[in-house]
């Protein structure tokens, strides 16, 4: 089956990890993390909604927990098992959607 989005290699998710300087590569290699911190819960929040509005534009979802002003965040490709253009296109978007609120 021909896949839109294929797994990338190392050189290729390092490559693109540094136009996201805020963001790391998990253990593994098979996923990347951020965590936001926001002025208060309200703002926390806005910034999921606006981000799960993304997510869903994209067809790309992440996995994430909030505690309080705190998000963290990690995404990965489940389909490729690993990591593609897609998860960076989604953390460009994340990190878009907290611009000048984080
Ligand atoms: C059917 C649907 O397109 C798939 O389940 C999509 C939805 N969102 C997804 N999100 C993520 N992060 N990885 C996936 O493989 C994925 N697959």
């Amino acid at each position: 089956m021909l896949m839109k989005y294929e797994k990338l290699d190392e050189a290729a998710i390092a490559q693109r990890l540094l136009a996201l300087p805020q963001w790391s590569l998990a253990p593994g290699g098979k996923a990347i993390n951020r965590r936001f911190i926001f002025a208060d819960f309200a703002e926390a929040f806005a910034f999921m909604t606006r981000s799960a509005l993304v997510a869903e534009r994209l067809d790309h979802h992440p996995e994430w927990s909030n505690v309080y002003r705190c998000v963290d965040v990690t995404l990965t490709t489940h389909s490729a098992e690993g990591l593609t253009d897609l998860d960076f296109n989604l953390a460009s978007a994340m990190d878009r959607a907290a611009a000048g609120r984080d």
